[in-house]
């Protein structure tokens, strides 16, 4: 089905390469003719054919390179296209549904997968070329002689049964093999991730190498080759009969056509003309079939990504939804709160139907320009409701509001786009992800001299200079990213865990004031007891519920 609708999106190329392609395929059938006819006939009859000759020579060649030329464009552009759907999906997928996926897959996909479905587009050319030849010379045996052309359609037909009889038990092991393959993306994210651990640990090292990862290599390379090797002997299958299909024409055929000389060295010509093409249309069966099971399993990855999760029940959607950050659209009374949770739950779902950590009922007020630390043990839901509360992880019953408004499954998007946030397991691109803008540049190159990281990176067009820091300078850089995005609501995921004492104290006593003054509104998880009179609301979770619920402010 992907492949289908890869195919149909560049039918364009397709359909154009594909014209070039059987009159490159018939000029080549008929300039055999053409030679076929020339040694029958005598000199000056040949003389004759001269012309037809070259002008089938010509036009086989310009049809052949026109061909290729279209089907290159349309297997990179076929490519293209995979890939930007596959990047498009992951980047909409629902957070939570992303979560569950895991990386291996989405890696698997993007790299592995999209290589086999890339190999159906190269192989795609050779298919239609070598198909057109096999199916030209095939309509001129036929016209030489139909019994013959009947013995070449059984000899296939017996030929692809063989191959349909083991193809299945070759998918098994191919699928098998894709399953290893997501296991292995995943243990070389523990070779990349785990690089300082497996070297300070030889016996882990010894473990991890030996019993996890070549385990899985060799499983991989085993269930591929017995898949492979099934296809190759099916393949060769379909090779021999084609050469049983010769030794009968050319052994017991010629003899029965009565001896007419034209008849036999067509049959001969013809034969050895599309013996390379059939035997290539054969060997692309196999590639064609790893490419099938690729495509099946992006087409899994993409349906598991693409899951909605059940909405809560009572938003449904709404058309006076919020839109993205024009905050004077909405106006809020003085006692509304900006953000509210009403009776809010979310639990995490696993695939075996266990039931994960559940958060909730969570019943919260949050008030524009105010400083609000989460706090609680580790595992309490802190940081899922973090994510819950900036729209990362859609609630499963319950009402999130903004200003006053209920939130929708649809006005989710625009939702996220009123929070910044550094997580603590932050990415750091190295570019700002905006156009070129003086503006932001010199914010950026003060927050850099506040956070005093100038001296370690500077920022020309949108571009750090460096994201190699340390944890520190990579979390305050991260911090300026998120100040220079200039949103309304800012989420920090202790942030200052990793921070010396003199960063510390900046980020608790001068800069979140600071940002208050601005009328940001400030979430923080902490485990920073000491600061916690920096807050003007605390809350306290344990267990997925709010446990204590203080505004400093008003004590
Ligand atoms: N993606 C996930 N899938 C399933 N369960 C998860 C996921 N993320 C977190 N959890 C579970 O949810 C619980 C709460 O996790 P959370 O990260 O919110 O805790 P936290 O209070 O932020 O802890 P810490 O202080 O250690 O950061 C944990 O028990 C964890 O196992």
């Amino acid at each position: 089905m992907l492949i289908s609708r890869l195919i149909k999106e560049t039918r364009g190329l397709l359909i154009l390469a594909s014209i070039a392609c059987v009159i490159a395929g018939s000029c080549g059938v008929l300039l055999i003719a053409t030679i076929n006819d020339a040694l029958a006939f005598d000199t000056a009859q040949r003389a004759e054919l001269l012309i037809r000759f070259l002008v089938l020579s010509i036009t086989t060649f310009a049809m052949s390179v026109l061909s290729s030329l279209l089907f290159e464009s349309m297997a990179q552009q076929g490519i293209a296209i995979l890939r930007k759907q596959l990047a498009s999906a992951v980047i909409d997928a629902d957070y939570a549904q992303f979560e569950k996926t895991g990386h291996p897959p989405i890696q698997a996909a993007l790299t592995d997968h999209v290589a086999s479905i890339s190999g159906f587009f190269q192989l795609l050319p050779q298919v239609i070329v070598n198909g057109a030849i096999v199916l030209g010379a095939m309509a001129y045996l036929a016209w030489l002689s139909w019994q013959v052309f009947l013995m070449g359609v059984l000899t296939l037909g017996f030929g692809y049964m063989g191959y349909h009889l083991v193809h299945l038990r070759a998918v098994k092991h191919l699928n098998k093999a894709s399953n290893e393959q997501d296991r292995l993306f995943k243990h070389f994210a523990g070779l990349l991730g785990g690089a300082k651990e497996l070297r300070l640990n030889a016996r882990k090292r010894a473990y991890f190498s030996e019993d996890v990862l070549t385990h899985t290599i060799d499983k991989v390379r085993q269930e591929r080759t017995r898949g492979m090797s099934i296809f190759m002997i099916a393949s060769n299958w379909g090779g021999f009969l084609t050469h049983i299909f010769v030794g009968l024409v050319v052994f017991w055929m010629i003899d029965q056509s009565g001896g007419d000389q034209r008849i036999g060295t067509g049959y001969a010509l013809v034969l050895v003309f599309m013996m390379t093409p059939l035997e290539a249309l054969l060997v692309c069966l196999p590639e064609f079939s790893v490419a099938a099971l690729a495509a099946q399993h992006v087409e899994a990855m993409l349906m598991q990504l693409s899951i909605a999760p059940v909405r809560s029940a009572c938003a449904k959607p709404q058309n006076d939804a919020p839109t993205p950050p024009a905050e004077e659209q909405m106006p809020t009374l003085p006692c509304t709160p900006l953000l509210q949770l009403s009776a809010l739950r979310f639990q995490f779902k696993s695939d075996d139907g266990e039931s994960g950590f559940a958060l909730g009922p969570i019943n919260l007020s949050i008030h524009s320009g105010e400083i609000l630390f989460i706090v609680g043990g580790n595992g309490s839901g802190k940081s899922a409701l973090a994510k819950l509360i900036c729209g990362l992880y859609i609630p499963d019953s319950g009402q999130l509001i903004y200003k006053g408004q209920i939130l929708t499954a649809d006005s989710q998007d625009r939702y996220r786009q009123y929070f910044s946030a550094v997580f603590s397991d932050f990415h750091l691109f190295d570019e700002l992800l905006s156009p070129a803008n003086d503006t932001l540049e010199s914010q950026g190159k003060e927050w850099l001299q506040h956070l005093k990281l100038n001296h370690k990176v500077s920022i020309d067009q949108g571009s750090f200079s460096t994201t190699a820091l340390s944890s520190g300078q990579r979390k305050r850089l991260a911090l300026v990213v998120a100040l220079l995005e200039q949103k309304s609501i800012l989420l920090f995921d202790e942030w200052a865990a990793d921070q010396d004492p003199e960063f510390k104290r900046y980020f608790y006593l001068d800069l979140l004031p600071a940002l208050r003054e601005q009328g940001k509104t400030i979430i923080a998880i902490t485990h920073d007891d000491r600061y916690f009179s920096t807050a003007d609301h605390l809350v306290c979770m344990d267990a997925g519920c709010i446990i204590s619920d203080i505004k400093t402010s008003e004590t």
